[in-house]
């Protein structure tokens, strides 16, 4: 596939693997860093592009999530331009006032392909029925992570990291049609709005360049014929995931990552057959319940707590 792709988008170097992205990071001069990686893995990515005068744009919001402070305390101003969609959403409704004027952040979900389900029915979905996402077309672990609402969870703390406002003044809002890609409430009552056809190229122009509107990214919305965007609250006894990374997100140091190595390790054995959809987040819950976090969060802790996670999901999926 890499010769395949090389050959389409000619490309002066190529590399496979962790230790290949690192190498290409510090061998190749760049304006500009895309972190596309599916993982915690990408977190050396991450602090590594952060060493460089390069900016990141970052698709990899795992790296950002484990890592917490320890990228937040690498990135200098302007150089982190998220690539997630309702973040570069929130970023550009951010432009509308200062930061003591944001009263809340409403970060949208399409609530995946299970909205409006029963727990009961969830029993028995097979890794095909969560890969079938209603409005976006994407890679095996995010498209679960939305049937679950793991990746609500996993943006929300990635909204508090990127721009620090309070767990608690950060909501999630199910919107089907993925067309509003996040709001920012202000003070005055006003709340700005970003919204665009569910197509990740506008979040990824705007991450190649943050200062410069290209000429048509995505199609244009069509106000010709009607159309009703919806939104609705999230079923939070359905879908706990976004309940529980706000307390793993307050909790800080290496909750984080705990909760997202849980779900990797479970994200997979739902696709090996191993588990039960349902099982995925009861595992991610039993871990961080039982986790006891190292007083401070350093690269060592990180890596012997992700470890200890998965080893702890890898005994409970058996
Ligand atoms: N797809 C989307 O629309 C969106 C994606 N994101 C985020 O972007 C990231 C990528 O998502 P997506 O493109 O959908 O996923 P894909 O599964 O399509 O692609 C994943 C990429 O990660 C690479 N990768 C996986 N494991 C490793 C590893 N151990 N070492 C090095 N590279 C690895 C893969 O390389 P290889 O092919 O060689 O295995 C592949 O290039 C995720 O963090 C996701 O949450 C965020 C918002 C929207
Ligand atoms: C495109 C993007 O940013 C994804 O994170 C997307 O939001 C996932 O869809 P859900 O809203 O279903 O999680
Ligand atoms: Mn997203």
């Amino acid at each position: 596939m890499l010769a395949q792709q090389s050959a389409r988008f000619p490309a002066a170097r190529t590399a496979l693997g962790i230790d290949g992205a690192i190498d290409l990071i510090h061998d190749v001069a760049a304006d500009v860093i895309l972190n596309a990686i599916t993982g915690s893995v990408g977190l050396s990515a991450t602090l590594a592009a952060l060493d460089t005068p390069a900016r990141l744009a970052l698709a990899n919001k795992e790296s950002l999530v484990v890592g917490g402070a320890l990228v937040r305390e690498k990135v200098r101003p302007g150089q982190l331009q998220p690539v997630d969609s309702e973040h570069c959403a929130i970023l550009q409704a951010l432009r509308a006032g200062t930061h003591d004027e944001v009263r809340r952040l409403i970060v949208t979900a399409s609530g995946g392909p299970f909205r409006g389900r029963t727990r009961d029915s969830l029993g028995e979905v097979m890794p095909a029925d969560a890969l079938a996402h209603p409005t976006w077309n994407m890679g095996q672990v995010i498209t679960t992570n939305s049937a679950t609402l793991v990746n609500e969870g996993l943006e929300v703390i990635e909204a508090h990291l990127l721009f620090d406002i309070d767990y608690d003044a950060i909501d999630v809002v199910v919107h089907p049609q993925s067309i509003v890609h996040s709001m920012v409430e202000f003070i005055d009552g006003s709340t700005i709005a970003q919204a665009s056809v569910p197509d990740m190229r506008l979040a990824i122009a705007l991450g190649l360049d943050p200062n410069r509107r290209m000429q048509p990214v995505t199609p244009m919305l069509d106000w010709t014929t009607s159309s009703s965007w919806t939104f609705e609250p999230l079923d939070n006894e359905l879908f706990p995931a976004v309940e529980l990374a706000k307390q793993v997100g307050k909790a800080g140091a290496t909750y984080p990552a705990v909760y997202n190595a849980a779900n990797e390790v479970a994200v997979h054995a739902f696709h090996d057959r191993a588990i039960s959809f349902l099982s995925i987040v009861e595992i991610v819950q039993r871990v961080v319940e039982v986790h006891d976090a190292p007083g401070e969060l350093t690269l060592a802790s990180l890596a012997d707590s992700e470890s200890w996670a998965r080893a702890e999901a890898t005994t409970l999926k058996s």
